[in-house]
């Protein structure tokens, strides 16, 4: 039987034809995914869901979806997408990293006009026969500063044409590489200086756990009078109730927004101010875009539901049916491993050393190695995947090395070791799958522990003193959080000493930051798995 997929959201009807001719059944209905009792009944018939923005890809519905294979998301943002549920219920995820970032780029840049001139009220008042030449003067946008938070691919094409029309371009984003910068011809900077400095702010991030509300309150204070933002990337990167006081106040002189927290907005506190601008999530909605995201997701999705080719995957590397088992407890190792370098890391890096040793070193390490950067990546860039995250690696300048051994330590049958090495530090950290199946943590920074991973846990480095575990321990209790396990290691005695403690339940800020306060200790990182 043919495999079936469902378009429920508003694809260029381009998708429709490449299904068609590649022999699988298709139901296009571009409002579908609005309605999630329908989509909910029905999903259960299909192989295949391809959606834009609209639809709402819930653990609900995913547990209706009994035959879904693969949901292929024609854009970039994957955050409609419940993407553990999907991946625990074995549904691949894709999207279409590249197709629409121009568009998006072009369409901050045209917000960014907008602003500049005041365009749409000067529209509405000319055409309402008012001839308020006065009124709408307006500011040039040559030789202003451009301040970019989040320089990925669409906030770099964002940076080239500010370049382009003679702005002094700034960027603040963590994984900027200074050498990518200077190509770029953007400056990296801080993201207070870049408050303190912008004409413009444009966001171009994901919306992740670091960048929600990035523009608080407490930032939007910092920036400079007449400030103007834009936001063509995600609803929640800034605080718009904080943001509609400032432009109350004649401190910010003028917002566009393409995103919001609510979506559909049909309202917002931004509405009604008449310098602020906004579009209803059209970065991507060009002819151009929707045609590149919808042939390639429908070209992506005949793939694997017709040969089981797997690409540009949100959840799974590219691998062979006869591969996947032998791989599948590794790329679950080494994706942890990533994981924990990334999340620990809070600067630039410049190169990645992954050590195969023993058994793992004869299976297909590329997979592994593309799981491993992933892992990295991805607190910072929320929609990498194990097909991009080694092309977007060499984009950022970022060397990675693999290396290959026969013999593992003599403990284990199979050792990964990853060594990340950024502007200023090196960190590694090494595993092993036990016979369980399960991943492993058995040294960090050389340090030798013995950790399973868990979705909760703390990463204390400190000095080896008298004391310290108690009082950690207590503090964590004091503040109801569970210890559910506990790991230590140390490289010698009054040495450096580490923890990596099981928990169940998130670990509150204020917490970390009084376990940061304990007396030896140098690091504390939660951890999400
Ligand atoms: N309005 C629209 O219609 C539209 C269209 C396309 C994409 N988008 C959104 O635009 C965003 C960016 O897309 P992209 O393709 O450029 O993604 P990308 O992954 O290429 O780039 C994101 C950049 O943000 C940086 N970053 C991550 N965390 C950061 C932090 N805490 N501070 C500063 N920088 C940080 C990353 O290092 C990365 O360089 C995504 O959220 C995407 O969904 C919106
Ligand atoms: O992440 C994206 O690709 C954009 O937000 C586009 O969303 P849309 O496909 O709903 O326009």
């Amino acid at each position: 039987m043919a495999p079936r997929v469902l378009i429920s959201d508003a694809l260029s009807e381009a998708a429709v034809a490449i299904f068609k001719e590649r022999g699988i059944e298709v139901d296009f209905q571009p409002d579908l995914g609005k309605d999630k009792d329908k989509l909910a009944e029905i999903i259960g018939q299909f192989d295949g869901l391809a959606i834009r923005s609209a639809t709402k890809v819930t653990d609900k519905i995913l547990e209706k979806a009994t035959n879904l294979k693969v949901v292929g998301r024609a854009g970039i943002g994957v955050d409609n997408v419940d993407i553990p549920a999907a991946t625990a219920k074995g549904v691949i995820v894709m999207n279409t990293p590249f197709g629409n970032s121009i568009t998006t780029a072009e369409h901050a840049i045209a917000l960014m006009f907008a602003l500049a001139r005041q365009i749409p009220s000067a529209d509405a008042s000319t055409q309402a026969g008012k001839w308020e030449k006065n009124k709408f003067m307006g500011v040039e946008i040559t030789a202003k500063v451009l301040g970019i938070i989040g320089c990925g691919n669409i906030g770099s094409i964002v940076a080239e044409r500010g370049v382009g029309l003679k702005m002094r371009v700034i960027a603040f984003d963590p994984f900027l590489t200074p050498e990518r910068a200077l190509d770029l011809g953007v400056e990296k900077v801080e993201l207070d200086d870049l408050l303190a400095r912008a004409d413009f702010i444009t966001l171009h991030t994901p919306l992740t756990p670091q960048t929600k509300n990035i523009l608080s309150a407490e930032n939007l204070a910092k920036t400079k009078k007449g400030v103007r933002v834009i936001n063509c990337a995600r609803g929640g990167l800034v605080d718009e109730e904080a943001l509609r006081k400032l432009l109350d106040s004649g401190h910010v002189a003028g917002a566009a927004f393409d995103v919001f927290i609510t979506e559909p907005a049909k309202e917002n506190p931004l509405f009604g101010h008449p310098n602020v601008v906004c579009t209803p999530h059209l970065g991507a909605s060009t002819s151009e875009a929707q045609e590149n995201v919808a042939l390639q997701v429908a070209e992506q999705m005949s793939d694997y539901l017709t040969r089981g080719a797997i690409s540009n995957a949100v959840n799974f590397p590219s691998i062979t049916a006869e591969e996947a088992p032998k791989l599948k407890p590794f790329i679950a190792l080494a994706e942890k491993l990533g994981s924990f370098a990334g999340q620990v890391i809070d600067s630039a890096i410049k190169k990645v050393t992954i050590t195969y040793e023993g058994e793992v070193g004869q299976l297909k390490i590329k997979a592994l190695t593309a799981s491993a950067i992933a892992g990295i990546l991805r607190p910072l860039l929320a929609d990498v995947n194990v097909v991009s995250a080694p092309a977007v690696a060499k984009e950022r300048g970022i060397v990675i090395d693999e290396v290959s051994r026969a013999a593992a330590d003599a403990d284990y049958e199979s050792l990964i070791t990853l060594t990340v090495e950024t502007d200023k530090s090196s960190h590694s950290i090494a595993g092993t799958v036990f016979h369980d199946g399960k991943p492993r943590i058995i040294a960090i920074n050389d340090i030798k522990i013995d950790a399973a991973v868990a979705p909760v846990m703390i990463y204390v480095s400190n000095e080896d003193k008298p004391g310290f575990i108690g009082r950690f321990a207590s503090l964590l209790g004091n503040a109801s959080v569970n210890i559910a396990t506990f790991a230590l290691g140390r490289d010698r005695e009054g040495g450096s000493a580490i923890a990596l403690v099981e928990v169940d339940g998130a670990v509150p800020e204020s917490v970390q930051n009084e376990v940061k306060a304990l007396p030896g200790v140098k690091k504390v990182k939660a951890l999400a798995f």
